[in-house]
């Protein structure tokens, strides 16, 4: 039977509403407008992408958006000034850094400089230990939105095989920590990993997340199984013309979609969902700084 497609793009949208609903909310009974400020180091084509979708899509649910352009040579005295200010903002909610960072600049340092409670990511080291810990954290929106197509899907995921290809601090381990907080039985793979496609093959999910074009074949995936694409790879695609290109996740999906039960494309599966979530995560901060209860359904 043909796999039910997550569609990210329509779930994101759903959540956008969701988000709006809150914001509204937020404004009219407690004159709190959710302000997120997102900070752009350099001139990366794909970053600027991002960071202007996320700036329309701020103002699109009625929230303000701050946004910093600064040069791809900026000494990280410089950024780390900025984020204080940012951090002592009362108009700011949410702070993001734009990844990846000119080289120059020290990643880890500069996304522990955002106060914990603005780190809208969830990269700061306090949420990977609140995370880790199954304390009430900001979340990373891309593992936050498989998280929510996989709810969505399966209701209860307690008790379901779960494995996790790739273990990024930004995808890959928070995605394992969510899926274990959810009762699955869950195993991060990797490329050291030994017989990838048996361990796959025994799984009810699998989560790839390793940035490498098409790695899993359809014949890895077990009959029924729920796959969720975190990869974007731009390939070329001389069937489309000369230098054209397009997008492929880490998955075939062709095949992978004759075996499982629901599978997310790319693009259009997981990908709109991190921007839905980043706009989420917002609205949960500014709830939490003005002590108000957080919008059901938008955290993990
Ligand atoms: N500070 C952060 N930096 C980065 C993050 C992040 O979550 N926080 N994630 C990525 C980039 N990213 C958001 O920042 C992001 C990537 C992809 C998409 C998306 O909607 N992709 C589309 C395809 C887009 C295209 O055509 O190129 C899809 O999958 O349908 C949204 C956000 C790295 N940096």
């Amino acid at each position: 039977m043909a796999a039910t497609v997550i569609d990210g793009k329509a779930f994101a949208a759903k959540v956008r509403g969701q988000v709006a609903e809150h914001v509204a909310r937020l404004k009219e009974e407690h004159g709190i407008t959710p302000g997120l400020a997102v900070v752009l180091v350099g001139e990366d084509p794909a970053s600027q992408v991002y960071v202007r979708s996320k700036g329309k899509s701020t103002v699109e649910v009625g929230m303000n958006s701050f946004e910093h352009k600064l040069d791809a040579d900026t000494p990280e005295a410089d950024l780390l000034a900025l984020i204080d200010q940012l951090n002592n903002d009362p108009k700011v909610h949410g702070i993001l850094v734009q990844l990846p960072l000119p080289k120059h600049l020290d990643e880890d340092l500069v996304i522990n400089s955002i106060a914990p409670e603005k780190d809208v990511d969830g990269f700061h080291i306090s949420n990977v230990g609140l995370l880790g810990t199954g304390q009430k954290s900001m979340v990373p929106c891309t593992p936050l939105g498989c998280l929510m197509m996989l709810r969505a899907h399966h209701g209860s995921l307690s008790g379901l095989d779960a494995v996790v290809i790739g273990r990024s601090n930004i995808v890959g381990k928070p995605m394992a920590q969510l899926l274990l907080g959810d009762s699955c039985t869950v195993t991060i793979a990797h490329s050291r990993t030994k017989d990838l496609p048996d361990v796959v093959r025994r799984a009810d999910i699998v989560v790839a997340a390793v940035g490498r074009p098409e790695m899993v074949p359809g014949d890895w995936i077990k009959e029924g199984a729920t796959v969720i694409d975190v990869g974007i790879n731009r390939i070329d695609a001389p069937e489309k013309g000369e230098g054209k290109t397009r997008l492929v996740g880490d998955v075939e999906y062709a095949s992978a979609a004759e075996r499982a039960g629901a599978i997310t494309p790319v693009p259009g599966g997981v990908g709109p969902m991190t921007i839905a979530c980043l706009l989420a995560n917002t609205v949960t901060a500014a709830c939490r700084a003005s002590n108000l209860a957080e919008p059901e359904g938008l955290t993990a």
